[in-house]
């Protein structure tokens, strides 16, 4: 009955289980261990190095994805440092408002160095693998690190249209999809996160690729974004000058 054991033994989908259809994984990968956990850069198949010319110092990946809002660099984020750091990626005030109260509030306390809950609500950079939650994709794992390999089954899984791109539709489907049971906190963690990536990293016809999503996870897309929107503003100016 069923396939020989070798056989069987790497199979990536049952009808038994439609969903593993629906869900592909990647069955080749063709770069350097893509099952090994990278601390400093998020490796990707286009991208063995990592995100060239973006210093790491020493960084983990998640820690990388949250150093951005640090702008003093001292190591904590305070509420007013991620509202900062979120308009000067575009988000607008009321958004930026929301989000930088929901992210302090949600995210302070696991990261404390200490027992006993500081009301300004600070993130510690240094501890920022202990807010992970559940039903997110497994991309960084448990200690902040990036999984190529889990990276890479997001683009094997939910894009249904566009080669390496998701339209808004399918990155709620992916948000649905990651749901684990009895797990309102993540859901919701999970549906904001992916909102926002959303709203940041969507191009002219409402695609998000796979570039900018592994952009969001080392953080160097908020960098991007910053430039690209100061550069712009000045040209701005400029062109207001010249008149
Ligand atoms: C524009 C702003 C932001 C965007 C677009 C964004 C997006 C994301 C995305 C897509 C993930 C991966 C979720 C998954 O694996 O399913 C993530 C994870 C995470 N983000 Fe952000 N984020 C932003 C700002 C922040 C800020 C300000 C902080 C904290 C200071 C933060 C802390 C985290 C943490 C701790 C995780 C790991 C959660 C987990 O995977 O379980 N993020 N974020
Ligand atoms: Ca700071």
């Amino acid at each position: 009955m069923g396939d020989a054991p070798d056989q069987a033994a790497a199979k990536t989908a049952t009808p038994r289980a439609p969903v593993t259809i629906e869900r592909p994984v990647p069955t080749k990968l063709d770069f350097d261990r893509p099952y090994m956990a990278r601390a400093l850069e998020a490796v990707d198949a286009e991208h063995p190095e990592g995100t060239p010319g973006y210093n790491n110092d020493g960084y983990t990946v998640l820690q990388l994805h949250v150093h951005y809002f640090d702008r003093n660099n001292d190591g904590i984020i305070y509420p007013w440092e991620t509202y900062a750091g979120l308009r000067r990626v575009g988000f607008n005030v009321i958004l930026s408002f929301i989000s930088a109260l929901l992210i302090n509030l949600a995210l302070s306390y696991a990261t404390l160095p200490y027992w006993i809950p500081n009301p300004l609500f600070p993130i510690y950079v240094s501890k920022i693998h202990k807010a992970k939650h559940g039903s997110d994709t497994g991309v960084y794992d448990t200690e902040g690190r990036f999984v190529p390999n889990k990276f890479e089954e997001l683009w094997t899984k939910f894009p249904k249209t566009h080669q390496n791109k998701l339209t808004f539709k399918e990155l709620m489907g992916m948000t649905a999809a990651l749901r684990v049971a009895l797990d309102p906190f993540g859901w919701i963690a999970n549906k904001f996160e992916w909102s926002l990536t959303y709203l940041l990293a969507k191009d002219e016809d409402g695609l998000v690729s796979k570039e900018k999503v592994r952009g969001v996870f080392d953080g160097s897309l908020f960098y991007q974004v910053e430039i690209a929107r100061t550069n712009k503003a000045f040209s701005e100016r400029q062109g207001k000058l010249k008149k």
